[in-house]
């Protein structure tokens, strides 16, 4: 038990998928895992261990933004013995060439967090996706003829902009080819990095900043196959 997480000691696998919504983990152990078990339902942030194609994974709601995460993947690694993270989440699009439904492997990831900035004392520390891990997805994906994108994208701690102030909040990334925002990756690549685990975020683009065009909720929770297949692959690859 962990203060965040009632599993026991070797109820959660060494690979574990991440979605920031526990309900699209519940969707994944119901639609995709076998010999499913919840391990975990303190805060709502729910856990599930279950065998995909026969190897053990597991798949936890990780929240949203930076500290949630944090939280959760700290936990996961030092308490549990976690070593292999797949972040599987959204992402909105700031660059007209990045479509709703693209698939983004997050090569690397900016932020306009302050953590850190705190952790490295003011100087840029730049967390980056694991190379097998992010190999790996790329060869699946391109043996399943999923186009994905590949790249820098933005960790933000922030959804909601003051767009009177601050009209174009995303062009400085956009101009440095940074392709979409989410809320979590910096900070699962720091402290796996610190933790030496392996992790990689892949993302589904669920919402276009600048065209307004966006997958509802329902949608969101229920049709990320084509990501949530790319992401199980992967882990039993690790
Ligand atoms: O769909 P998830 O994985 O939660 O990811 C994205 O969605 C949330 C914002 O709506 C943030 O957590 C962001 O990173
Ligand atoms: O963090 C996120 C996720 C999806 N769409 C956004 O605009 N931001």
């Amino acid at each position: 038990m962990s203060a965040h997480n009632e599993a026991k000691m070797g109820d959660i696998a060494e690979t574990i998928l991440l979605p920031g919504d526990p309900l699209r983990a519940k969707y994944i152990a119901d639609n995709f895992l076998e010999d499913v078990v919840c391990y975990n339902k303190v805060r709502g942030m729910l856990g599930f261990t279950g065998t995909y194609k026969g190897k053990r994974i597991s798949v936890q709601g990780t929240g949203m933004g930076v500290p949630s995460i944090s939280i959760y993947t700290h936990e996961l690694i030092t308490q549990y013995g976690v070593k292999n993270l797949i972040r599987i989440g959204t992402c909105g699009s700031f660059n007209h060439d990045v479509n709703v439904r693209d698939v983004i492997l997050a090569m690397t990831s900016s932020t306009d967090s302050g953590i850190n900035k705190n952790k490295f004392k003011g100087m840029d520390y730049a967390p980056c996706a694991d190379f097998k891990m992010l190999s790996d997805a790329h060869q699946v994906a391109t043996s399943k003829g999923i186009h994905v994108k590949a790249g820098n994208i933005l960790t933000s701690d922030v959804f909601y902009h003051d767009l009177e102030n601050n009209p174009e909040p995303f062009k400085i990334w956009a101009d440095y080819g940074v392709l979409a925002v989410e809320m979590e990756t910096t900070a699962l690549y720091t402290i796996a990095a610190r933790q030496k685990a392996k992790a990689l975020s892949i993302l589904t683009v669920s919402d276009h900043i600048l065209t307004g065009e966006a997958t509802s909720a329902e949608e969101r929770q229920t049709t990320l196959h084509t990501m949530i297949e790319l992401g199980l692959e992967t882990a039993i690859r690790q």
